[in-house]
């Protein structure tokens, strides 16, 4: 979650935002405890804050992509995300990297200290607009706006054009079954694989257009995996639903329930038009989903 100075900041602004300020600077470990104690399961009701302190585990410890996501869900709706990525710089595409390596930061870091400057995107439900601006780096002050610049999605609305992403795993996504889908909807470029809710901010950005994830039938997809990256990119003007065209719905617990099949977040309704279609196609064609595909997959991209 942050430095320990970032920790002591983050307090001593507290009074600016009506904020009661504790008597004394929390320590690392108090921060933690006071994380663990929250104990809401949500529900269609009332306001809850829902945080993945660290979400793309793997990705962090790989000193990859990562992201520390906060949502804010009122009555079963996010009308607030956050998604801090330590390691997505502001100037930089993802695509510039990671195709042939499956690796969205290049094992030699560039000259400059750029890979030490994230960005966070942030996005609030109905505003219209999201939100990106650097990680905020040591004693550097928080002044509204800040260099907070707006951020769009592509305009892109040729599959042929476009950039997809996807879990890096292939246990957390049938990449075969998303191959055939990009496939069948003309995306020619690789597929981009990066770690976390990097793919939420990607799509925000611009710098790609489509995410998808299917995970194996069973799983049950967390609340705090898409909440902030939802509402980001759909404030950022792009699309989030799942095969059946559903909105994500975050006012049953702690999971997606009722999710059809996977999540498709993209850069507008003309590329999601396009990749629901796709799903049908495979779906009667009979290339739906298997479990087969998830753990004998022949897949060798990114290895
Ligand atoms: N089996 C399985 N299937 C589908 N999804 C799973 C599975 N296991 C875990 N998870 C969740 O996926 C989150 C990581 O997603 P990523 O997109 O970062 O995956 S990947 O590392 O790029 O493959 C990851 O979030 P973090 O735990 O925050 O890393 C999990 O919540
Ligand atoms: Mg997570």
């Amino acid at each position: 979650m942050g430095s320990g100075r970032a920790t002591v900041w983050s307090e001593a602004e507290a009074p600016k935002y009506g904020l009661q300020c504790p008597k004394k600077a929390l320590e690392t470990s108090q921060i933690l405890e006071a994380i663990n104690r929250c104990n809401s399961t949500g529900g269609p009701t009332g306001t809850h804050w829902v945080l993945d302190p660290v979400d793309g585990t793997l990705g962090f410890v790989r000193g990859d992509q990562y992201a520390v996501a906060l949502a804010l869900i009122e009555d079963g709706k996010v009308v607030l995300g956050v998604l801090g990525c330590p390691n997505y710089p502001m100037k930089k595409e993802l695509s510039n990297y990671n195709h042939q390596h499956g690796q969205t930061i290049p094992k030699t870091p560039p000259s400059s200290d750029i890979w030490k400057k994230g960005c966070v995107i942030y996005a609030r439900r109905g505003s219209g607009r999201a939100w990106m601006q650097p990680l905020i780096q040591g004693d550097t002050q928080f002044e509204w706006p800040n260099s907070a610049t707006l951020v769009q999605a592509s305009p892109v609305d040729d599959p042929s054009l476009a950039t997809f992403c996807e879990p890096v795993e292939k246990t957390n996504s049938n990449h075969l079954f998303t191959a055939g889908l990009a496939n069948s909807m003309g995306l020619k470029n690789q597929p981009m694989r990066v770690h976390s809710m990097v793919k939420y901010a990607a799509i925000a950005r611009g710098n790609a257009e489509v995410f998808i994830k299917f995970a194996r039938s069973g799983y049950k997809e967390k609340i705090w995996d898409h909440a902030a990256g939802v509402v980001i990119v759909e404030e950022a003007g792009g699309v989030v639903t799942d095969a059946g065209v559903c909105p994500l719905d975050f006012s049953r617990g702690l999971y997606l329930e009722g999710l059809d099949r996977g999540i498709i977040a993209c850069s507008g309704p003309i590329l999601h038009d396009k990749i629901i279609g796709a799903c049908l196609h495979q779906t009667m064609s009979g290339q739906a989903y298997s479990e087969k595909d998830v753990d004998g997959a022949a897949d060798t991209t990114n290895k």
